[in-house]
């Protein structure tokens, strides 16, 4: 049995160094807080919305707005923390100004579903940053990337640089590693879009969507958390698609690049998927703005290759 503390203990001096250790065991100590306040909500209250609207112009649930303090929480309890980024807070936030690097998170992700008790995750990223200035570098500057998972189980997915493990909390609260070098089947036939918002699809979405709902075999899924989503693609391949408004094109997408997108890419690409923004991977997009929002299409690999070739063939389609 492995446990996540001594996962990170057996890379301790290599892939990561005692600052990332401090930092990565104090993010499950929040996704541990987070999974019990959840488990809860109808008990304590901790439901429905507040009159708070965020940066984003969506309306806060109460427990994204302890989500978040519970990992800004985090933040603090790991001095090598320099800044805070998050969904749920207008710009930066500086922790500690002697730390080195930034902890960029969507606290929880897929809030819309909480009150249907459906899975909802926290997914984190950590990067090198001693200056507010260093924040916007591209996906392949992340140093760690990875989610919980709150649902039926609540699982912790990790990389640090050497694939993918799944960790899943025991009853006792330790997260055990239950799936080690997790993997993403390079085919599929499932994909996952909110097909409500196909008149804004570009051509290149439009005709694969209609192309796999006529091939026989084709499933579609779409849970409406893009963490349940990523799960489900990891345990049996898939394709996801967020992609941008085809009237809205400068509005670049749903999902943000900085704490959606890349930590997914990154935890996709260590999993020997694929994840692109169109014509680029998400991982080489170099940020804007911290609330930058992205088109994002990842899984199996040879799916997603399917689709970028149709952008590179497509050339008169205005894409990333
Ligand atoms: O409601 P839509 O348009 O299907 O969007 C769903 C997407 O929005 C998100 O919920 C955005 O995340 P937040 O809940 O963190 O804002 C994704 O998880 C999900 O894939
Ligand atoms: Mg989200
Ligand atoms: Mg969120």
């Amino acid at each position: 049995m492995t446990t996540f503390e001594a996962y990170l203990d057996a890379h301790s001096g290599t892939l990561l160094n005692e600052d990332m250790v401090t930092i990565l065991s104090n993010i499950a100590e929040a996704t541990r807080q987070i999974s019990d306040k959840l488990r809860s909500s109808s008990l304590s209250g901790l439901t429905g919305a507040t009159d708070a609207i965020n940066i984003q112009g969506e309306t806060q649930k109460p427990l994204d707005i302890l989500s978040n303090e519970i990992m800004l929480e985090a933040c603090r309890k790991s001095p090598a923390v320099a800044f805070a980024v998050s969904e749920e807070l207008d710009a930066e936030v500086l922790i500690h100004p002697a730390g080195e690097y930034a902890m960029i998170f969507d606290p929880l992700d897929g809030s819309s579903n909480l009150d249907v008790n459906v899975t909802v995750g926290t997914i984190f990223s950590i990067i090198e940053a001693s200056s507010a200035a260093e924040i916007l570098k591209n996906g392949r500057s992340q140093l760690a990337a990875g989610y919980a998972a709150y649902g039926p189980q609540t699982n912790l997915v990790l990389a640090i640089g050497n694939g993918v493990q799944i960790f899943t909390l025991d009853q006792h609260g330790v997260y055990v590693m239950t799936t080690a070098d997790a993997r993403i089947a390079p085919e599929t036939k499932e994909f996952a879009i909110n097909a409500a918002r196909r008149p804004s699809w570009d051509d290149v979405i439009t005709e694969y969507v209609d192309g796999s709902i006529g091939t026989p075999g084709y499933n579609m899924r779409w849970v409406g958390s893009m963490v349940a989503d990523t799960h489900r693609i990891f345990n049996r391949g898939g394709i996801f698609l967020y992609p941008a408004d085809r009237s809205k094109p400068a509005s670049g997408g749903r999902l943000r690049l900085l704490y959606e997108a890349n930590p997914i890419g990154f935890l996709v690409e260590a999993a020997g998927g694929s994840a692109i923004a169109g014509k680029t991977a998400i991982l080489d997009i170099e940020p804007t703005s911290l609330h930058q929002r992205v088109p994002v299409i990842f899984g199996s690999r040879q799916e997603v290759a399917k689709i970028s070739q149709a952008y590179c063939i497509a050339r008169t389609i205005e894409t990333v």
